[in-house]
């Protein structure tokens, strides 16, 4: 081609962005839905623990399930770790059925979605070291390393939890330990499996209120190191706020409300989460007064008839008392269960529920009082929690 010859425009390989793919959840539940059966052979109730929860995680991104005790959060995570069957409703991971059916196909399951358990004391087997504990998860799930191949592996795990140096912990036991330190034993015995998901059942409620953080923090760098799917189970909004991108907020087995955290925690939409929000840090305070003033939490067994927060909400209608909400677009990805919303994005219709309830909002406190006050050590290694 001469120099004054016109340019053809011709893609150059590698330079052209390349169309992004609509991204696949790593792990998707599809109307997911448990029952538990009470009362004996011949009874035929149950206790409605979820109803129709449509839920997605992705890669390095993290997703809080928040809600009152009773309302269905463990309920979700142990059928997602399929530590029992569903009623209804489909798991996918990476875009495929994944229900398991057998031993070796919940093995495969496992590796790839982990659980972490609320109490670090109780998850730990306080008879076996931090070796012992985690070789047998090194072994289940990479093989029989041995020698020097498995004491690298032992000290990169405890490293990737801030437990250094490893030499200081491998041999301890669990009542050696503080529980921030145990609750980091219990992350990297998952890490173990290199898994694509964490499932993390209030990992910090136990805790002591000064090292919630670090473990929040640790949490999140696995998040942005190993691009893991995180779904972070909590009672505590402020904390869903400070940690997670996505909030979900159950009320009574259904999802009531969904966004980004940021707009779900500062501008609440759905009544429940109004007061949940304004009521932090100590929700059972929410309890008490909104039960006092609007009546007892719901019974599962015979929840009640539309809406599952109709009793409570001061702003119920016929519809809400007799037709369920489905979750309606209430701004840029966000979704809130409430007729009050049905046909406006704002609903203004609903003003604000805690002026209903007679009560001046208070300032966001919980978690983030701590953050204030903690901020500057929110980096601190497991090994000054020793000295706490
Ligand atoms: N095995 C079971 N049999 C009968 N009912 C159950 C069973 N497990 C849970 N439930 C009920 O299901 C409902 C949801 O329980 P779940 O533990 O999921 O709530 P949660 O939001 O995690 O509460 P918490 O924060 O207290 O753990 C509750 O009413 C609970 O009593």
């Amino acid at each position: 081609m001469s120099a004054d010859s016109p340019r053809r425009l011709e893609p150059v390989m590698g330079t052209e962005p390349p169309t992004p793919e609509p991204e696949t959840p790593v792990l998707r539940a599809v109307n997911l839905r448990k029952h538990f059966p009470i009362g004996g052979f011949r009874s035929k109730k149950v206790v409605h623990a979820v109803d129709d929860v449509n839920l997605e995680l992705y890669r390095g991104r993290v997703v809080a399930l928040v809600g009152e005790s009773g309302s269905g959060k463990s309920t979700i995570a142990r059928l997602l770790a399929q530590l029992m069957p569903a009623t209804d409703g489909q798991i996918l991971l990476n875009g495929e059925d994944a229900t398991v059916k057998g031993r070796r196909a919940f093995r495969a399951y496992v590796r790839r979605v982990q659980m972490i358990f609320q109490d670090p004391f109780g998850s730990l087997n306080p008879i076996h070291t931090v070796r012992y504990m985690l070789t047998r998860a090194i072994r289940i799930h990479r093989g029989n390393l041995r020698g020097e191949a498995l004491e690298d592996a032992l000290s990169e795990l405890l490293t990737r939890v801030q437990l250094t140096p490893p030499e200081r912990y491998v041999d301890k036991f669990p009542h050696e330990l503080s529980g921030g330190q145990r609750q980091r034993v219990a992350i990297a015995r998952a890490l173990a499996a290199e898994p694509e998901v964490l499932l993390a059942d209030e990992p910090i409620s136990m805790l002591d209120v000064s090292i919630r953080l670090g473990i929040l923090n640790l949490l999140r760098d696995l998040r942005d190191r190993l691009q893991i799917a995180i779904l972070y189970i909590t009672h505590d909004i402020a904390s869903a706020r400070y940690f997670a991108d996505r909030t979900m907020v159950m009320y009574a087995g259904r999802v009531v409300e969904a966004g980004d955290s940021e707009s779900v925690t500062q501008d609440p939409k759905h009544p429940y989460t109004q007061l949940l929000v304004r009521s932090a840090p100590d929700p059972d305070d929410l309890d008490a007064r909104a039960r006092g003033a609007r009546g007892e939490a719901p019974s599962l067994v015979r929840p009640p008839v539309g809406c599952r927060f109709n009793p409570r909400c001061p702003f119920a209608n016929d519809l809400c008392r007799s037709e369920v909400p489905p979750l309606l677009p209430v701004g840029e990805g966000r979704t809130a269960a409430c007729w009050g919303y049905a046909n406006r994005e704002d609903g203004p219709v609903l003003g604000s529920v805690l002026d209903a309830y007679g009560r001046r909002p208070q300032a966001d406190a919980g978690l983030l009082q701590v953050i204030e006050v903690t901020g500057r050590s929110a980096d601190r290694s497991a090994s000054k929690e020793d000295e706490r």
